[in-house]
């Protein structure tokens, strides 16, 4: 697949009166042409600021990059005709109906036939119904839907969205995920920014986490998954007082076990083996094979597949979720 952005040490730091904010500090990244890209990080990590440079409404102190094809730092006016940019609060006017709204964004990028793009949008985008209400009465949802149609307009080749479903409610952000899917399958690139770890699992074909202004990991949400964290398998124990020191013997050195842990029991309850393997499902059969044959006995056994917030711990030390991350 073609590159559509590649950028190189990227930087942006902010005067602030209680001393300089380093935002962004030395940013590579490499998004290819149709795919969903999902930049995850909590707040405050940079994303909005590295989105606002590549989208020419800031200028980088330090670094390269090329957007769409053309130079950000020597040719900004050009990458502006060939993205679209949807900021978290949308540029849509209240006091206009999604029509009207769209067909004045056409005339200003002069679409060449901006009432039959218009009509495109509204349909793709589910805008049919209320196409020809004031922005003002419509839900959460139905806004930023029509944020992103104008956005989509001037038939840009790469989208930028900050953060499009924050504050929606579950069905508003499934259907908006639908809508990102759609434009992504009809050719469309599409860069988002996002701090919701889910949404960047089930939406993003690759994805970067951001924290303090760097990238900390890069790749396919599933790949992040299986490397950085791998799959768990929790094993409850019974039987007599030695059995979890024997089951830790026995399976710590296998070959798939990356990491092993034991946590004591009480009473006849002999405590949990906590097992970090490359592969659950595969190697699930040998593990109780192994404790079968050395008579361990088994309470209980569960397989969980690693969050991205796994991947963001382990490469940060802080959860996702934590508040302040
Ligand atoms: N104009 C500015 N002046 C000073 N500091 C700024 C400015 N804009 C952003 N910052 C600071 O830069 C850092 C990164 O902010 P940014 O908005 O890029 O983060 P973010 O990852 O998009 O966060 P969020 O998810 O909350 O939108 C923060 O510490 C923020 O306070």
């Amino acid at each position: 697949m073609d590159t559509l952005l590649r950028t190189k040490g990227l930087r942006k730091t902010f005067a602030s009166r209680t001393g300089p904010v380093e935002a962004v500090r030395g940013v590579d990244l490499d998004v290819k042409a149709g795919e969903i890209f999902g930049f995850l990080g909590p707040n405050g990590a940079g994303k909005t600021t590295t989105l606002r440079m590549l989208a020419t409404l800031l200028v980088p102190d330090q670094g390269e990059a090329v957007v769409a094809g053309c130079d950000l730092i020597k040719a900004p006016g050009e990458v502006r005709k060939r993205i679209g940019y949807v900021s978290q609060t949308g540029g849509s006017d209240r006091d206009m109906t999604a029509a009207e709204d769209l067909l004045l964004q056409g005339r200003l990028y002069k679409v060449t036939d901006p009432q039959k793009r218009a009509k495109e949008l509204i349909a793709a985008l589910g805008l049919t119904d209320i196409a020809r209400r004031k922005a003002s009465t419509y839900s959460g949802g139905q806004k930023r839907r029509l944020d992103i149609a104008l956005g989509m307009m001037h038939r840009p080749a790469l989208l930028f969205l900050d953060e499009p479903t924050t504050g929606l409610d579950p069905a508003s952000r499934a259907q908006l995920w639908d809508e990102i899917r759609r434009l992504r399958d009809e050719g469309t690139t599409v860069f988002l920014t996002t701090h919701y770890m889910d949404e960047a699992d089930e939406l993003s074909d690759r994805i970067a986490i951001m924290d303090k202004g760097t990238i900390v990991a890069e790749g396919t949400p599933r790949a992040l998954k299986q490397q950085i964290a791998g799959d768990m398998v929790l094993l409850g124990l019974s039987g007599e007082e030695t059995t979890g020191e024997r089951a830790l013997a026995l399976l710590r050195d296998r070959d798939y076990v990356r990491e092993a842990g034991y946590e004591q029991g009480a009473g006849c309850d002999q405590g949990r083996l906590r097992l970090y393997v490359r592969s659950g499902e595969t190697v699930l059969p040998d593990i109780l094979r192994q404790l079968d044959q050395a008579r361990i006995g088994l309470a209980s056994v569960s397989l969980s597949q690693p969050t991205l917030d796994d991947v963001f711990l382990k490469q940060t030390g802080r959860s996702l979720q934590e508040k302040g991350a």
